[in-house]
Order: structure tokens, then C-alpha cells, then sequence
């Protein structure tokens, strides 16, 4: 049995085997360092395990059973459609399986990485200790410390909430059977991609928000579509909803939950059989001892990095969601590179003014990139805005996919495309297009005037900038 006095010496420790964890070890190990990945459960972290893999996997099979329902729409009989709930859930493992064993056998192939599963503390600066799953500890030392441990789910002070069953992170992944009434408390991107796929399953589905609307960080049109197009699928949603209490709730159905709510209508008691929280995360920064190694974070538990994501602690450094910010796996991916830049190579790689997109994957998608129109305004910018309709696009009509919109926002003087959201078919692949004009800084009217092939989507691009006018104060 390993004691507490042996170290174990590596030019590297990588504490948290999520989205940065990997490149950044294959790299560091490809360059001669020594390193160790240390991970609790399994490798791929949220992401992999309870977040963008199995989530994505149950929206495809939502998405399918949407349309199938639309056959008749589109000239097709195709009877009753039933979703096999179990099948949809084994699907989602499966594929989370797939992607787990892939990492796993890339850290395994890779030179110089030994992958270590056990719960990872500092004990100073240089020094982990790990307890493994069987009771026994490791100490391994190294000059070089990157912090990677991700979030949980953030749970918001209501009371009785503690003392019912919650579905989220793998509790979800694990149901067997679709709930018959799933409350959803929270309207940001969870809960609105949760809200619409369990709906589309076939669950009643009620969505509470604190906010006057949905994802709050968005546009108020933005967020309006969104709320139109759940409410179409069939979502109750409750804006401005203030949570009191929750309790065990009673109903013929068998519902055994209920929230209290105070509404802009008056007070509410619903009813479900299922609760999903998905009020925002909170950083896994808590059970390190970070204070031993020196590692300062804010009020709120986010690890305080600088734009090379160096920690206030010398050597000690924070990847991924648990140093605050963007909380996508793009970013924590992005966050290896940056490391792997200044560590390994010229240097001078840093974190600021890098593009943050993301997609929700609601259907239809939402992309996102740059500026909404908020924070145009606040810019101080002279701004123009061009906005279409999914409706007028041929391509969207064709396929039977015309909700939503595309609008962009443009600086008057230099042309250039300051952001963008695109809520419509294949929302994450038009705004990638956007992007992609942001970063070689093509002015709008080129792409007003470039031939894209018909009917793409590509080719709404010269609609959209036909006829920009001046952003509304
Ligand atoms: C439901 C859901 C859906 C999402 N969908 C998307 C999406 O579609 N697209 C997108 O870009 N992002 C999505 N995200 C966000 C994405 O999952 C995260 O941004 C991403 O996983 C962040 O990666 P990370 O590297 O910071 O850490 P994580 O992936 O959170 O991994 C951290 C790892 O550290 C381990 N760990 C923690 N503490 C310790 C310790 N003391 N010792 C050892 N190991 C430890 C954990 O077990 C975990 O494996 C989603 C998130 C959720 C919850
Ligand atoms: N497609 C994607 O890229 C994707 C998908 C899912 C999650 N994510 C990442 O995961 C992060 C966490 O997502 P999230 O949706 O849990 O958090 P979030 O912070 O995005 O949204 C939380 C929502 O809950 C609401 N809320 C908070 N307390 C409440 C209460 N007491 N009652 C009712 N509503 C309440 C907030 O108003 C907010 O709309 C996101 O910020 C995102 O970065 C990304």
C-alpha cells in the first residue's frame, strides 16, 4: 500500500480530466514532460458524461420524433409515432461510452501520461495527494499545476427543495422511464434544451423562470422566439415566476411534486412527477484546499486567473469552466491551446479578445457570436442592424424549417459584422459562417454581393445584408 511520505515526481499534474485536460496532456507528455491526469470519475467531464454528448444525443432523437410527427406535412404517412424512452436513453449512453472510451484510450496511448482516478487535494504549492477509490493515497509533486475541475449544479435557495429527488448531471442520464410531468426550474440553456427534447418525448413539461425572460443573456426578441417556439412544441413556460417553497405534492396522476410559486398573475401550486433544477453551476473549487497552494478565488468560488490563465499561486493554473467566464467546451479547449502556446511554444498566447461563440441546441438552433444588441448600444459605436426572417429564405422553406430569424449587427463606419444570432435551421452552422467573416474582417456588403450556391442556407447571407438600417436606441 502506497503511503502518504511517498512522492510521486511529475513535471506536470492536471487535476480534473475535463475538456482541456486531455490536449493539454497529450501535449505536455508529447514534449518530454512527465504527466499525470488525476480524475474523480470518469474521463470527459461534464461534457462527455452528463452535458453536450448525451444531451445532444437525446435532442436528435426529440428532433426526429418532431418531424416524424410533421410527416403528413411534408406528403408522408407514417402513422403513429411512440417514443421508446429506454432505447432514446440507451442511445445517449451508448454514444457518451463511445466518446468516454476514445479519451481514455488517447490518454492511454499517449507518451509520458499516466492517468490517475482519485480525488485530487493540495497539500502546498508542489504537492497533490490523491485518494484513490480503494482507500489508498498518492503524493505527487510537480512544478506545474493546472487546475481543471469543472462545475456542478448550482442549487437555488428554496425551501424543501433539499428533501426532494432532483434530476440533474447523471441522475438524468440514468432515468429509465419518461416522466410523465417534468417541472423545469430555470430558463437558460439547460432548461430550454431539457424543456423542448422531454416535451417532444412526450412528457408535460412545465418551464419556471425567475426573469422576465428566457435566457436572460440574450436579446429580448431573441429570447421572445424562443419562448414562442416552446410554447408551439407545447412547454408551459412561467415567466417572472418567484419560487417560495417545494414540496411532496398529491394528484391522481401520481404527481409527487409541487412548487409554490407567486406569478405575475397571482399564486400557483404545480404539480409533476419529475424536477429538473437548472439554475446555473457552481465551481468544483471548494474541495481542493486551494488555500494551502496559495490559490485565490473569487466570493464565489471561481478560481481568479489572468489572461494566461496563471492562478495568483506561481506554476498553478486554471483551465475550463472553474476559472468563471464563457462555460463552453470550445473555451476550455481553447484554454489547453493557450497553455500549450505559452508553455510549449513562441509564448504571448493569451485568453482576451478571443471570439466566444456557442449554439444552443434547441430546435431550431440558436447561434451566437459577438455583440448583442445591448452591448452594441453600450459600445458607443455608430451600429447598423440587418435582420431576416427564416421565413424568406428558400432553403428554409423547402425543408419545412422557417422558424426564426438571423440578424446581424455591423459597424456603420467600418462595415465590419460585430455579432450576430442566427435562430433558425442550422442556427450553429450560419452563425460559424458570421464568425468566420469576423475574423478575416470581411465588410458586410461582400457578403451582400457573394455568390453562395442555391439554395443553401450560405446563400440568406445576401439577403440579410440587402438593406441594414440603423440600430434603434
Ligand atoms: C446539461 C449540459 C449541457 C451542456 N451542453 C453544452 C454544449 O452543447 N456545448 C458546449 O460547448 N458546452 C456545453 N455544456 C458546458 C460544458 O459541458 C462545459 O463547459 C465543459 O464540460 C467544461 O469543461 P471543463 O474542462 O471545464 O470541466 P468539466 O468537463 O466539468 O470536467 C471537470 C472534471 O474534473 C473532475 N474533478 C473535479 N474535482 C476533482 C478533484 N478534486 N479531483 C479529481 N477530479 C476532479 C470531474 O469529475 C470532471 O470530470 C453543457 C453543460 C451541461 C451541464
Ligand atoms: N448548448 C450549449 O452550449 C450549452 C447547453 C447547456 C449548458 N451550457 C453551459 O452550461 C451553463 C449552465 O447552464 P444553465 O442553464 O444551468 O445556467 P444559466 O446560468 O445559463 O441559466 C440559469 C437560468 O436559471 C434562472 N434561474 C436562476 N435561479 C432561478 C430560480 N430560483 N427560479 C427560476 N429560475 C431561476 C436564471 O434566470 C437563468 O435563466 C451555461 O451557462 C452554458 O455555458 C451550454
Amino acid at each position: 500500500m502506497g503511503s502518504e511520505t511517498d512522492h510521486d515526481n511529475f513535471d506536470a499534474v492536471i487535476v480534473g480530466a475535463g475538456q482541456a485536460a486531455a490536449p493539454l496532456a497529450v501535449a505536455l507528455g508529447a514534449a518530454g514532460w512527465r504527466t499525470a491526469v488525476v480524475e474523480r470519475r470518469h474521463v470527459g467531464g461534464s461534457c462527455i458524461n452528463f452535458g453536450c454528448t448525451p444531451t445532444k444525443a437525446m435532442a436528435a432523437s426529440a428532433r426526429v420524433a418532431a418531424l416524424a410527427r410533421r410527416a403528413a406535412e411534408f406528403g408522408l404517412r407514417a402513422g403513429t409515432v411512440e417514443v421508446d424512452f429506454p432505447a432514446v436513453m440507451q442511445r445517449a449512453r451508448a454514444i457518451v461510452a463511445r466518446f468516454r472510451r476514445r479519451l481514455e484510450a488517447s490518454l492511454a496511448g499517449a507518451d509520458n501520461v499516466e492517468l490517475i482516478f482519485g480525488d485530487a487535494i493540495f497539500q502546498d504549492a508542489r504537492t497533490l495527494i490523491v485518494r484513490r477509490p480503494d482507500g489508498e493515497s498518492r503524493t505527487l509533486a510537480a512544478a506545474h499545476v493546472f487546475i481543471n475541475t469543472g462545475t456542478r449544479a448550482a442549487l437555488p435557495p428554496i425551501p424543501g427543495l433539499e428533501r426532494l429527488p432532483l434530476l440533474h448531471d447523471d441522475a438524468l442520464l440514468a432515468l429509465e422511464t419518461l416522466p410523465p410531468h417534468l417541472l423545469v426550474i430555470g430558463g437558460g440553456y439547460v432548461g430550454l434544451e431539457f424543456a423542448q427534447m422531454f416535451r417532444r418525448f412526450g412528457s408535460e413539461v412545465s418551464l419556471i423562470q425567475r426573469d422576465e425572460q428566457l435566457a436572460p443573456r440574450e436579446d429580448p426578441d431573441v429570447a421572445e422566439a424562443l419562448r414562442e417556439m416552446l410554447v408551439e412544441d407545447g412547454v408551459k413556460v412561467y415567466l417572472e415566476a418567484k419560487i417560495l417553497d417545494a414540496d411532496r405534492g398529491r394528484s391522481s396522476d401520481g404527481d409527487s411534486i409541487a412548487l409554490n410559486l407567486k406569478t405575475p398573475t397571482g399564486p400557483l401550486r404545480l404539480l409533476g412527477s419529475h424536477l429538473l433544477v437548472a439554475t446555473g453551476r457552481r465551481p468544483n473549487s471548494d474541495d481542493l484546499d486551494l488555500a494551502a497552494a496559495g490559490v485565490e478565488t473569487g466570493a464565489d468560488g471561481y478560481i481568479r486567473v489572468n489572461d494566461r490563465l496563471e492562478t495568483s499561486a506561481a506554476g498553478i493554473y486554471a483551465l475550463g469552466d472553474v476559472k468563471g467566464g464563457p462555460a463552453f467546451t470550445h473555451i476550455a479547449y481553447d484554454d489547453a491551446r493557450v497553455l500549450k502556446t505559452n508553455l510549449l511554444g513562441d509564448g504571448g498566447a493569451s485568453v482576451a479578445d478571443r471570439p466566444v461563440p456557442y449554439t444552443v441546441f434547441t430546435d431550431p438552433q440558436l447561434g451566437r457570436i459577438g455583440l448583442s444588441e445591448r452591448e452594441a448600444r453600450q459600445s458607443g459605436r455608430r451600429v447598423l442592424r440587418a435582420h431576416l426572417q427564416m421565413a424568406q429564405v428558400a432553403r428554409a422553406i423547402e425543408t419545412g424549417e422557417a422558424r426564426g430569424f438571423v440578424k446581424a449587427l455591423i459597424d456603420a463606419d467600418s462595415g465590419e459584422i460585430l455579432g450576430a444570432a442566427a435562430l433558425g435551421a442550422d442556427g450553429g452552422e450560419l452563425m460559424a459562417m458570421l464568425q468566420l467573416a469576423m475574423m478575416g474582417r470581411i465588410p458586410y456588403s461582400r457578403l451582400h454581393d457573394a455568390v453562395f450556391a442555391h439554395p443553401t442556407l450560405a446563400e440568406s447571407l445576401n439577403a440579410l445584408f440587402a438593406a441594414p438600417q440603423p440600430l434603434p436606441r
